[in-house]
Parts: structure tokens; sequence; C-alpha cells
């Protein structure tokens, strides 16, 4: 990590910005979780809410002020004072100061348009409610970011204006001015040209950028604007915020301090980045993107045998960074478009020496591509595949074999219920069990475990979480062919199987013999 690089102030605005995202809301002690994250994590500025929009906002100022935080600053949004309003009378003022927060944001208009369509008032007194509303704050010892909002829209149409807005905020005492693309058009040859003359009038040390991601742009508009001079970034973590998301900090920040020399208090804690990606998916109850740069699942995932084949030679040959720098990892997928290199990576990953020339090797590719063109997919159901290495190896030991299952189905006086009955074979004897349940793949493991349960004690720690059911090819009607993957775990470890039939039943039991078989070896040897 550069620690001497250029400095830059990271300003956060999930807690404000990232909540007004579709489908995101945090209560107050999410809200005190992730101030605590985020001051843990070194940013600079939490802009932790508007206290003059909700009651949940004021609530979560009020518990706030009892924290002890180790390096950021806490930041209360709010606008300028109404037209016509004295700053010291304005109810949205009050409220913001009523929060005690050391901190204070204030939106307001630079784009003429909103000034008169809008806010319905002059450009006079626009400009008033600028300077009185900051100065106001300023004077009750608050430091003050004032937010310009649509400044590149209000700076095209007339750049005279948009700078005396800033000039207003900056003669209040403004600490930093931040350029708002509020609608998210603009595009990274403006952005960086106006940005640049916002420095050369004013210097860049007080001015922030506040991008949105309705281009896709919004990493590139900061990362343009900070190369033009620019010194602080608000942005979310995952991008949350307004319709498409705002600046992704977890993308920016790898940016900034991998390859832009950039440095700030977070620098050092850049290996935490995606973990920290993880908790805020979690609070926000969101799947976490895989995809994301730097930060999601697929970031260092190597599916195409000839990058797995670099990679084994020169381990950065498809990597753009290390992926540790950022607490990722580096993936070996296993598909029909893998290599011996890809199979040889993988088999190491799960604890099996495989030679890539070997007899064995050869037969395992060919067997890989085989499944995975009548439907099965190993890249989430590593399990099995390892039962599948294992298996060409010679060194799997099935625990049990299931020789045969019954499911029914049946709906009675509105009521749903399965039965499954199932024989399998355990060291070389026959036990047959019957099982209820509400549906049928429950039935049949309820029939698996009451077989299994007791040579086995073991699997009573293991659960099913996740399946999921992919329908392969429509042929006619109901007569498809059925992907089921299955997650299980225990206080361990989880691990993913796939299974592959003409019907759902019978593709779930398939993985649940593999989930079954995987838990065993995990737990009696076989399996790293
Ligand atoms: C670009 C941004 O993301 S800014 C942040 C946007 N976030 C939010 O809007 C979420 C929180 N908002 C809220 O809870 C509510 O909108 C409130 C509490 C702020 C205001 O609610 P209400 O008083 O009922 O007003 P409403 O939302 O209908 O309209 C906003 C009012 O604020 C005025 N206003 C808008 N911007 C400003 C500003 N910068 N300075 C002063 N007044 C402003 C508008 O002119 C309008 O008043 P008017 O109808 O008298 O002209
Ligand atoms: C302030 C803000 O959120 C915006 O202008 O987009």
């Amino acid at each position: 990590m550069n620690s001497s690089g250029r400095p830059v102030k990271i300003y956060d605005t999930t807690l404000r910005d990232g909540t007004q995202g579709e489908g995101i809301s945090f209560s107050v002690t999410d809200k005190l979780l992730i101030t605590q994250r985020l001051d843990a994590f070194g940013v600079d500025y939490i802009e932790g809410g508007f206290p003059g929009s909700n009651p949940r906002d004021i609530a979560y100022f009020n518990e706030a002020r009892g924290l002890k935080l180790q390096h950021a600053r806490l930041a209360a949004f709010g606008s300028t004072r109404r037209a016509g309003v004295k700053a010291s009378e304005d109810a949205q003022l009050r409220t913001l100061l009523d929060s005690g927060m050391p901190v204070m944001t204030i939106v307001g208009k630079t784009w003429q348009l909103h000034v008169t369509e809008i806010l319905r008032t002059t450009p006079e007194e626009n400009l008033a409610m600028i300077e009185d509303s900051v100065a106001y704050l300023v004077a009750q010892g608050r430091e003050v970011v004032y937010d310009a909002e649509h400044f590149f829209d209000g700076f095209k149409s007339d750049p005279d204006y948009a700078f005396r807005v800033l000039s207003a905020a900056l003669r209040g005492g403004a600490g930093h001015v931040t350029l708002c693309d509020t609608n998210g058009g603009t595009m990274v040859d403006d952005f960086q040209r106006i940005v640049a003359q916002v420095v050369g009038e004013f210097g860049g040390d007080k001015v922030g950028l506040h991008c949105h991601n309705d281009s896709g742009l919004g990493v590139a508009l900061s990362l343009a604007g900070i190369t033009a001079g620019a010194s602080m970034v608000q942005g979310t973590v995952n991008g949350y915020g307004e319709r498409t998301g705002n600046t992704n900090l977890t993308t920016v920040l790898p940016n900034l301090f991998l390859k832009m020399g950039c440095t700030a208090s977070c620098a050092g804690n850049l290996g935490e980045l995606r973990e920290l990606s993880l908790f805020f998916d979690e609070l926000a109850n969101l799947r976490p993107d895989t995809k994301a740069p730097y930060v999601g699942l697929s970031a260092f995932a190597h599916k195409g045998g000839l990058h797995a084949n670099a990679a084994q030679k020169v381990k950065n040959s498809y990597e753009h960074i290390d992926p540790a720098l950022v607490g990722n990892q580096t993936r070996v997928l296993v598909s029909d478009m893998a290599g011996r290199s890809s199979v040889a990576m993988k088999a190491k990953e799960l604890g099996y020496a495989l030679e890539e020339k070997s007899a064995e090797m050869k037969q395992l590719i060919e067997e890989l591509k085989e499944l995975e063109f009548r439907g099965y997919e190993f890249e989430a159901a590593d399990a099995s595949l390892k039962l599948l290495i294992a298996k060409a190896l010679g060194v799997h030991r099935p625990f049990y074999v299931l020789e045969g299952y019954r499911v029914m189905i049946e709906r009675h006086e509105g009521e749903l219920f399965a039965e499954a009955t199932v024989k399998v074979m355990v060291n070389g004897q026959p036990l047959h069990t019957v099982a209820e349940c509400t549906g049928p793949v429950g039935a049949l493991d309820k029939a698996l475990r009451l077989a299994l349960e007791g040579i086995y004690p073991e699997l009573k720690e293991m659960e099913l979480r996740d399946y999921k059911v992919r329908i392969l090819e429509s042929r006619s009607g109901a007569n498809s062919r059925t992907r089921v993957l299955i997650e299980s775990g225990d206080a361990r470890a989880v691990w993913g199987t796939v299974g592959v039939s003409d019907n759902i039943v019978d593709a779930s039991a398939e993985a649940l013999t593999d989930a079954i078989n995987f838990k065993l070896m995990l737990s009696r040897g076989g399996a790293k």
C-alpha cells in the first residue's frame, strides 16, 4: 500500500443516499452497526441520515451521539433554508442542529431550472439561502459540507451562476463543496473538464464529488474528478442509492489506492473490502453481486481452460491485481470449458494430486465434458466434483448406496403430504425406512436420515440450506430435463451438490446422496 500517495477523503453516504435505493432499508440497530463497521474500516465521513425526514433517522442520531468513534466524523444531512425564511427560524436547519452531529451536510440548488421551477424562487434568493444556511450552521460550531445538487447540469446551462453557488457556500464557511452529478447523465470528458475548471478557480482541497450511476459511469466519473484535482469522494458500499445507485466505494477505493497513487485513512484496511461488502449485503438482506469488480465471488474466478493453464505458469497472467489485496481469492471453475490445467488446479484445491498427463485425468475430463453436456454444472457443486475426482482416482469410498426409493404425494382434505420409502445398503446390509413430510424432497431426506443416522450420528449436524431447480430444456410440456443444486452445511463447512434427471425428485435424490456422502467424507476421512 502506498501510504505516501496523494491524500483523498472518503465520504460514505450508504446510510443516507444508499437508503434512497429501491429495496434498501436499515433499522436503527443496523445503522448503528454499520456506523461502527465503517469507522473501524477507516472512512473519514459517515453520513448517518436525514433527521428532517423521519423518526427513524432522529432515533438513530440520538443513539449515535453515544458512539465512541475512532476516526470517522458523523454527518447529518438536510437542505438549505426555505425561501423567505430566516436560517435561525428554519425547521429543517433546527432539526439538523438537534441531531448534535459535528458535521452537517446541506444540499442546495445550482441549476436555475430547479431554482425557478422547483423552489419557485429567484436566483438571488437561492444564493442567499445557501450562504445564510451554511453561515448559520458554521456559527453553531459545525463543519459544513455543501452538496451542490445538479452541479454539472447547472454548469452546462450557466457556468457563471454555478460558480456563484460555490462561492456563496464557501463565503458562508463550507469546509467542502461537493459537485453532484445528481441525474447521473454527465459523460466522463465533460465531467473531468468541468471539475478541472472548478479546481482552477477554487483550488482542489475543498472540492468533493458525488456521482450517480445512471449512465453506468459513477465510478469512472469519480476517478476522473480526482484526476482533475478534487480531493473528496462520496459513495456508498456496494453502490446502493437512488435509482441505479451511487459511486460504488468497493470499486472506487481499490482503483484509487492500487492504481492511481492515492491514499486515505482506510487504505491500510483494503484487505477487508470483500468482507465489508458482504456485511452490508447481509444487513440489507440482498444477495451479493457475484460479478462485482474486486469484491464479487467471480472477480477472480477462471473458467476458460486457457486462462487456468496460463495462471498455473504465471499466477497473475489473467488477474489485474493480487486478489488478497481486497480480501478476495482466485477460484478455478471446472466446466466443459476446462482443460487439464483447470482440472489439475481444482483437484489440488480440493486436496487431490492429479497428474495432468495421467490416464485418470484424460478419463475425468471426458466424463466431465459429457456430464456438462447432459446438464450437470459443477461450478456451484464442488462437493459433487470432489466425489467425481475421488472416483476417477479410485479412492472413492461410498458410505452407503441408495438402491431404490418410492415417493408418493397426496392431497387429502386440503392437506398436502408426501411419503418416501428408501432402500439403502450400508456395509452390505439392506435398510428400509419410510418417512413423511409436506414435500417429496423433504420426505426423501427424512427417510435417508432415518436409515443412516443410527450408523452415522454426525448426519444430525448437517442441514439443507438452499435448494435450486433449473429446467434445462423444455421438450414437450412437463417432459423437461431438470437440474437440482443443493447447498448443505454444518457448523464447520458449506458444500454444494448437483443432480440431473428427467424427473425432479430423481435429480433431488442424486444431489441429496452426494451431499450425505460428502458430509461423511468430511467427518470420516477421504476428504481434505
Ligand atoms: C438529490 C438528493 O438526493 S437530495 C435528498 C433527497 N432525499 C429525500 O428526499 C428523502 C427525505 N425526504 C423527505 O423525507 C421529505 O421529502 C422532506 C421531509 C425532506 C420534505 O417533505 P415535505 O415538506 O412534505 O415536502 P416535499 O417532499 O413534498 O417537497 C420538498 C419541498 O422541499 C423544497 N426543497 C427542495 N430542495 C430544497 C432545498 N435545497 N432547499 C430548500 N427547500 C428545498 C421543495 O421546493 C418542496 O417545497 P414546496 O413544495 O413548498 O416547493
Ligand atoms: C446530494 C445528492 O444526493 C445528489 O445531488 O445526488
